[in-house]
């Protein structure tokens, strides 16, 4: 086993590395765990058999269908699903049961034929139901694997709950992902970094680590009722959010104001500039502080624009967009709108421009080696620009976006995104070369060889045949080969593999 649960000094029990783990080329599978339990989504198909929601649930029929459910279940898998609950002092807790309590003498007057069996063991043992319903808020995850084109989510199967998986603490900037196989019953986790002996495994559970920390940390107490406390929000500062030097204008200063972490109750504190060591005024403060909200309330409406496919009609506005400093994580949303507004427009050289400066600011607070869906979405958005205006470049940005991507989620011939982000990198390159060029022998040989399942032990190793790679890559996301052949005999089989040769000749 690559790993343990153990009990942590803060956070209640972790999932750890029982010895270094190194994701490799296509990443490391560290689990695929089977769902305890699958709770599917009301509304299709699935009723409450035991009976109507009882009035004082009707604002949560779901719940109280996943309760339905759990009562169905044997003794010993009801245990294992309270055996996730973790007693956290929980407000939310604590209002169910008093909630609970105003309605049990008002449920027990009613007619005995009004009443359900699955209503009535709600309050023959209340901190039964407590801890059931606290474990489906905070533990259960979404079971929602990829749509089979590879374009955006598929079909939802409810959610579930995971002995394992759920053991998982949260991080801001995890070492792991997790997902939903095609089969909609189990989640999987891979490392996307190496982590040491004895360190937590850890998951985003949000999918918002580029929100400033204040944000983050609300969203998570209201959707999992916990204040993080991973590294970056327990840091001094809040990393995503940076303001110019307010000597700027006057010395060109470089540097930059980041914004002390504030908590609930504290009021915004600027550290003094990381170059020339310059003050903020309390004046500049509040003024890059309003400039802050009223350019989140303009991206949020150019983000509804956007959903309404009607993005051009906000040309302006959008063309108008600033952020406070390039790398302040609004800058990654204000380059996406302007990126979105290019391509929509046909200006692929603009849309480019602006799809790289929002990759820019997304490598430079989450770090070159923090591999995420977001992080690859924009590749591929770049690469869809780019194919326009420079192949060798498109090419560039779909290895990113493929690199990323196997190794959060494995092999093209396995998982829907890659094989879309592959398929992407294979029409671009095959204007570059054609494999139908090399001899017969060469080209079956070199299939008969490949072994996509078993990838090389490091980063820089052919991606085909795992020796040391002879054409450096031009960075880390980039696939490297030992040699050309090698590359194009991988990019083959994996054609192959991704039954891609037919649509490959339709490319435009
Ligand atoms: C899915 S469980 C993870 C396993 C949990 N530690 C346990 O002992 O069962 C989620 C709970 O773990 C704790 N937790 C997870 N990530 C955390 C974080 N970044 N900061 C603080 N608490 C965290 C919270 O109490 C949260 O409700």
């Amino acid at each position: 086993m690559l790993i343990e649960v153990r009990e942590t000094k803060t956070r209640g029990k972790a999932v750890v590395a029982t010895r270094r783990l190194e994701p490799g080329l296509s990443g490391l599978e560290v689990i695929t765990e089977k769902a305890l339990i699958i709770f599917p989504t009301l509304g299709r198909g699935y009723g409450n058999e035991d009976g109507p929601v009882p009035d004082f649930l009707e604002p949560n029929p779901q719940l109280f269908s996943d309760w339905c459910r759990y009562l169905e279940q044997p003794k010993d898998v009801q245990s294992r699903i309270l055996g996730l609950y973790t007693d956290m002092k929980c407000p939310h807790a604590n209002a169910l049961r008093d909630y609970l309590h105003q309605y049990e003498c008002q449920f027990k007057e009613q007619e005995s034929n009004q009443r359900n069996k699955a209503a009535e063991r709600i309050f023959s043992d209340v901190e039964e139901f407590v801890q059931f319903t606290m474990v489906i808020r905070f533990n259960s995850v979404e079971l929602q694997p990829p749509a089979e084109d590879g374009h955006g989510p598929g079909p939802n199967y409810g959610h579930g709950l995971f002995e394992l998986a759920c053991k998982m603490n949260h991080s801001c900037r995890p070492n792991c992902v997790w997902f939903t196989t095609q089969d909609g019953k189990c989640k999987e986790v891979r490392a996307i970094a190496p982590i040491e002996a004895g360190e937590e495994l850890t998951v985003d559970y949000v999918g918002n680590v580029l929100d400033p920390t204040p944000q983050r940390r609300e969203d998570l107490f209201a959707t999992k009722g916990f204040v993080c406390e991973c590294d970056r929000c327990s840091a001094e500062h809040d990393d995503t959010r940076r303001f110019k030097c307010i000597a700027h204008s006057e010395t060109q200063c470089t540097g930059f104001h980041f914004l002390d972490q504030p908590t609930y109750s504290s009021t915004a504190f600027l550290v003094d500039c990381s170059c020339c060591g310059a003050k903020a005024t309390e004046e500049y403060t509040q003024t890059v502080m309003q400039e802050e909200i009223a350019l989140v309330r303009e991206i949020n409406e150019l983000d509804e624009a956007l959903d309404l496919d009607c993005i051009v009609n906000v040309q302006d506005r959008i063309e108008q967009l600033q952020p406070p400093h390039r790398y302040h994580s609004l800058a990654e949303k204000c380059y996406q709108l302007k990126g979105e507004l290019y391509s929509n427009l046909g200006e692929y050289e603009c849309a480019a421009e602006a799809y790289a400066k929002s990759l820019d600011c997304r490598i430079y607070i989450l770090g070159t080696d923090y591999y995420s869906q977001g992080t690859a979405f924009i590749c591929e958005k770049l690469g869809d620009a780019l194919k326009h205006v420079n192949v060798e470049e498109a090419e560039e940005a779909y290895k990113r976006a493929v690199r990323c991507l196997e190794l959060m989620r494995g092999a093209a011939d396995e998982d829907p995104y890659v094989k879309c982000a592959m398929k992407k990198l294979l029409t671009v390159q095959n204007r570059r070369f054609h494999i139908d060029d090399l001899p017969k022998e060469t080209k079956l040989k070199g299939i008969a060889e490949i072994g996509l399942k078993n990838p090389p032990p490091s980063d820089f190793s052919c991606q085909l045949c795992g020796n040391p790679a002879m054409i450096p890559s031009a960075s880390r996301d980039a696939l490297s080969y030992c040699c050309e052949f090698h590359k194009r005999v991988h990019y083959a089989n994996v054609k192959r593999s991704c039954g891609l040769i037919e649509e490959e000749k339709t490319w435009d």
